[in-house]
């Protein structure tokens, strides 16, 4: 299992295990184990270590310290940016700098000009980061950000907010690198909103902490292990009826594409029968993809199949009736776009979909989070699985919240965030593909809480399978997802 700890869980088994340990012994682990990362990366003899005022600073100095040691095999020539706080450091990292000093390592007051640094080691600030970097230490981040070369982070990029993946702010700026290793355990911050961007390739150091002996953490990485029981093989005697209807119910005047993606991903992923229910119906019949029977909105019964109820819909008097009737009876739903849009604009209907028995997923991109949360866009970017977990408990659904790193959240607090998918997925129309995949897998009798799971896990996979084949991320087109999504999704269920 792919835990991920926030800042507090971090900070509660690094106290229980600091407590069971000889003095210094964490953060020697941490420089051991950043000084095999920073090994592996090294492109060049020059390294410039930046140790800041804190623990992240002391772990700096243990990797400058070994890199510039007397045992070292390494030819590296190691400059340390040394930049102490107004406060003394911590026993550990006096420790740690009176190591360096003796080491060959070489101190500066200002970071050297003109410098080809064969690798950057970044431990000005880890988990202890209070406010957002300003004057000098901003100055530093964006000089090194612009040098272009392999920065090592140590824990977490220095500026980045290890909770929720933003830079902290306002007006902050964090360490662009090119790896991050991250000590004791994995954490969230890492894996969405900037996080992905900022940290680069993630590398969790246990620091020789057993993964058995931590206490369950609030959050987790999304894998396939987390939905493989709904990944059977089908039975030789199964028919078409054994996978499920799906009906995706959009589609106004101008928006017809929405739904018809929104059904290519239900159909490709799986769903035995695929309707698009029109609340404006163009076309008696799509040429493209004939399978997908085509129905008009105003008259459609889905009986008991799996609605996905937004895609293009508009917000017509017709799309209102609709998502009401939808509310009030008992299919399985998925809710996206247009839907969440007129959803947030009625107490009323939050009411009734937080009352329903039957499953919901509910996927939201930020915007459409924040309407229905009634704050702005920023305030959900700002924490991500805060505003998941709310809306999910709000009413009463499993959420998905899109984006790099989309967050999975759940009624009882639950929160998974999906490592699969890339910038090709920023085009319009995948969301609705999405939506058409979380319908299938509930169709084909996924609980709720694994279809949303498994949906933006293969969504995203998708991509890099496009991406992986040279078709993307530029111009990857959503109307490509749907195909992608089929192999992978066979891939896992083999
Ligand atoms: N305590 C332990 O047992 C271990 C700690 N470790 C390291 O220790 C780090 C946490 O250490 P700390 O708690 O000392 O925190 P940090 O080293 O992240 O930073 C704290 C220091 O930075 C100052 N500060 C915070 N924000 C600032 C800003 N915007 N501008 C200027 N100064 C600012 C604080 O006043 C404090 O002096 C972890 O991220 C990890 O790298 C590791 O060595 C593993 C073991
Ligand atoms: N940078 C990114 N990295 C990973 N996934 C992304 C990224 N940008 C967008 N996505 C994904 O693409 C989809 C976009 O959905 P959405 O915003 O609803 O667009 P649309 O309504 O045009 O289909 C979501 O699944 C989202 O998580
Ligand atoms: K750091």
């Amino acid at each position: 299992m792919k835990s991920l700890y926030n800042v507090a869980e971090i900070r509660s088994i690094e106290h229980t295990m600091a407590a069971a340990l000889p003095a210094g012994t964490l953060m020697q682990r941490a420089g051991e184990a950043a000084t095999s990362a920073a090994r592996e990366m090294l492109a060049g003899r020059k390294v410039l270590v930046l140790a800041g005022p804190g623990n992240n600073g002391g772990d700096a100095l243990e990797v400058a310290a070994t890199l510039a040691g007397a045992n070292t095999d390494l030819d590296a020539d190691v400059t340390v940016l040394h930049l102490p706080g107004a406060v003394a450091p911590s026993p550990e990292t006096a420790q740690a700098l009176a190591r360096a000093r003796a080491s060959k390592a070489h101190f500066v007051d200002t970071l050297p000009l003109g410098r080809d640094w064969g690798l950057i080691v970044d431990g000005l600030f880890g988990i202890g980061l209070a406010r957002p970097l300003a004057g000098d230490m901003r100055a530093l981040v964006e000089t090194i950000n612009a040098l272009g070369r392999p920065v090592l982070a140590l824990d977490v990029p220095s500026g980045l907010d290890a909770d929720t993946g933003a830079v902290i702010g306002p007006d902050g700026v964090a360490i662009h690198a090119t790896r991050t290793i991250t000590f004791i355990a994995d954490k969230p911050g890492l894996h969405t909103y900037e996080g992905r961007d900022y940290a680069g390739q993630v590398q969790v150091a246990p620091l020789g902490i057993d993964p058995g002996q931590r206490p369950p953490a609030g959050a987790r990485l999304n894998e396939p292990a987390l939905f493989a029981r709904h990944l059977a093989p089908r039975r030789h005697n199964s028919h078409k009826g054994s996978f499920g209807d799906v009906a995706v119910v959009g589609g106004a005047k101008g928006m017809a594409g929405a739904p018809l993606l929104a059904a290519r991903g239900a159909l490709f992923c799986g769903a035995g029968r695929v309707f698009v229910a029109a609340i404006d119906p163009v076309a008696a019949v799509d040429f493209a993809q004939p399978e997908i029977m085509m129905r008009d909105a105003q008259e459609f019964d889905s009986g008991d199949g799996t609605l996905v109820i937004g895609p293009g819909m508009g917000d017509s008097v017709t799309a209102m009736r609709v998502l009401f009737k939808a509310l009030e009876g008992t299919a399985p739903l998925v809710l996206d776009a247009d839907a969440l849009n007129l959803l947030a604009a009625s107490p009323d209907l939050q009411g009734r979909l937080a009352q329903r028995a039957a499953p919901a997923i509910l996927t939201p991109h930020p915007l459409e989070a924040a309407r229905l949360l009634g704050v702005t866009s920023g305030v959900v970017q700002g924490d991500r699985l805060a505003a998941a977990r709310e809306l999910a408990s709000r009413l009463n659904a499993v959420v998905v919240l899109k984006g790099s790193g989309s967050v999975i959240a759940n009624a009882t607090g639950a929160a998974v965030i999906n490592p699969t998918g890339n910038a090709g997925l920023a085009t319009a129309g995948s969301g609705d593909v999405l939506a058409g995949i979380c319908g299938s897998l509930l169709a084909q009798g996924w609980q709720a809480w694994e279809a949303a799971l498994g949906a933006v896990w293969v969504h995203g996979a998708a991509a890099d399978r496009l991406v992986a084949q040279g078709s993307g991320p530029i111009g990857l087109t959503a109307g490509e997802l749907p195909v992608a999504a089929r192999a992978v999704f066979n891939a896992l269920a083999r």
